[in-house]
């Protein structure tokens, strides 16, 4: 720590146009901070910050390759991984690694209590995935290195084949950022520490996130969505990473919207136009628990409710009431009132009421509050539009924009990315190849075929398949366990480990796949080259597999 105002002034200043320069480099072309360099340096401690740190590095790498396929035109395709032979099974074939709350949420919360995603698990249970997925990629990274040094020459080099790049970059899931502005951070901060190069964050309330293939969600305003992402690129920007940020929205069947404070959400609000209402929807459904009714009868309830309310969009509303008041001229009052106040506009309710007065004479019966569900949320209903809407809103804060939606539609991903495109002609998307698609009902294997590449000219540059790691593991498991059942050792011997030999999968050796050659290199260094205790020395089971002198 600096002894004098003057040192200290002297090493923040330092700081400060260390990290000017890092932002000038067109990596930051496109985004957007809300804070000075001087503001980060201040809060980045005494400590010089380790400008190559890990994270930094696999993101800048994932970056570099998201640029490179966006020149191109290609794409980066992957899946969500379990667990150390995932990662290294990927290397091979796949320039990025996935890592999703469903699948932690399911198999791995640090609680050990499995269960739906519903972001319900301790937060620091994907950051903890990722350290377990990155510890094993550079642990694999060091043993092919440790290998790879031990050539003398490239004939030697290349016996061992094409090098295997197990380092390829994480991205991973932070849900809706498990809490508050300081739960981000914390969590972002994590996601760093432990390696990660991109994350996602989405649009929903923390508190009643949802997998984005379920009913019951809802979305927070746009700009609280902002603020989140703006805390985790300045948590990045503490921690000197260039994390990569995914900026995921769920308006697209989201049914709920926590808050009507933001003006570009109003749109998409529904309200009650019916004036004779004498009681709110939770008003009702409250004086009805208080007379004994449940279950059944209260969701009757608020279906007569609810018929009874005409609910709908301002300019649902707006539609009706001239058709009713001005049936002669309503087609051109219609258009005239969607020219100014479109899905994409952000006007606010007043402001679409004032239109509404100019063009009808008075102004319409709309009320939000009263449609509001016993949690107090408020009704939503959105669509490829509102994604639009908060995709561009999102794009000065991140680097990939996805919308979430509820099947694999070629149509409205083209809507969606030229909707996102009009305003950043540049703009990487993300897609969501998710196994929650009956995709074998969605479109033909010729369609099937080419989805990933049709996507990719739309600018899809990163595509997954969420949960392809925990269906891959279930199907391979469930399939041997059923012929070993009945075959036994003929069924290992055959359909696993001839397999394994045939198709070149290390893990046929899984002694040395494990390490235990690295391992024994460690021991004979600490002895001054021998071990009598070294693993891999004679009496190894793996001699049995030995092929042409080679192991
Ligand atoms: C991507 C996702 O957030 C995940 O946790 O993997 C899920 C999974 C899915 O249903 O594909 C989601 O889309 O919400
Ligand atoms: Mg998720």
């Amino acid at each position: 720590m600096a002894h004098s105002f003057a040192d200290a002034q002297t090493q923040l200043e330092r700081q400060t146009r260390e990290i000017e320069n890092w932002w000038s480099q067109p990596r930051w072309k496109k985004t957007k901070r809300i804070y000075t360099a001087r503001d980060i340096a201040a809060r980045q401690g005494s400590i010089p910050i380790e400008t190559n740190n890990a994270s930094s590095l696999m993101a800048r790498k994932l970056y570099a390759l998201l640029a490179n396929h966006h020149d191109r035109k290609t794409v980066s395709k992957t899946f969500g991984a379990l667990d150390p032979v995932h990662v290294t099974q990927m290397a091979p074939f796949l320039d990025t690694v996935y890592v999703s709350g469903w699948q932690c949420s399911s198999t791995a919360s640090t609680s050990n209590e499995p269960g739906p995603d519903l972001a319900d698990y301790p937060m620091d249970t994907v950051p903890t995935k990722v350290d377990h997925l990155f510890k094993a990629q550079r642990f694999h990274d060091r043993k092919q290195w440790e290998e790879r040094s031990r050539c003398q020459s490239q004939r030697e080099w290349n016996n061992l084949g094409p090098p295997i790049d197990y380092l390829r970059p994480i991205i991973a899931d932070a849900d809706a950022g498990h809490g508050g502005i300081t739960a981000v951070f914390k969590l972002t901060k994590m996601f760093i520490e432990n390696g990660a190069a991109g994350i996602h964050m989405e649009d929903q309330t923390s508190t009643n996130k949802k997998c984005g293939h379920m009913a019951g969600r809802c979305v927070i305003p746009v700009q609280e969505h902002i603020n989140r992402l703006t805390t985790v690129r300045m948590c990045a920007d503490i921690m000197h990473s260039d994390l990569v940020l995914v900026a995921r929205t769920d308006s697209e069947e989201a049914t709920l919207l926590s808050s009507t404070i933001d003006p570009r959400d109003h749109y998409f609000i529904v309200g009650a136009t019916n004036p004779d209402l004498q009681e709110s929807l939770s008003e009702s459904m409250d004086a009805a628990i208080l007379k004994g009714h449940g279950g059944k009868e209260l969701e009757n309830l608020e279906s007569r409710w609810c018929a009874k309310a005409g609910l709908k969009l301002f300019h649902e509303a707006f539609a009706e009431a001239a058709q009713k008041q001005k049936p002669a001229n309503s087609e051109q009052l219609i258009s005239k009132f969607n020219a100014q106040a479109g899905p994409l506009n952000g006007l606010s309710l007043r402001q679409m009421q004032a239109i509404a007065k100019k063009l009808l004479g008075a102004p319409i019966h709309f009320d939000w509050d009263l449609p509001r569900v016993r949690e107090g949320l408020y009704r939503y209903r959105g669509g490829t539009q509102s994604s639009i809407m908060r995709a561009r809103a999102f794009a000065p804060y991140a680097d990939l924009v996805w919308m979430e939606c509820n099947s694999p539609d070629y149509q409205q991903a083209k809507t969606f990315a030229e909707g996102v495109k009009a305003q950043y002609p540049d703009q990487w998307l993300a897609y969501n190849l998710s196994p929650s698609f009956n995709w074998n009902t969605a479109m033909s294997p010729m369609e099937l075929s080419s989805f990933i590449d049709r996507l990719g000219q739309l600018g899809y540059i990163w595509q997954f398949i969420t949960l392809a790691g925990l269906h891959t593991s279930a199907l391979a498991v469930n399939t041997f366990a059923k012929d070993f059942s009945q075959r036994g050792m003929l069924s290992y011997a055959t359909t696993v480990q001839q397999k394994e030999i045939d198709n070149n999968v290390d893990i046929v050796k899984h002694q040395k796949w494990s390490g235990a050659e690295y391992i024994d290199s460690l021991l004979k260094l600490a002895q001054g080259g021998v071990s009598a205790t070294a693993a891999m020395g004679v009496g190894v089971t793996e001699e049995q597999f030995r092929e042409n002198g080679k192991l």
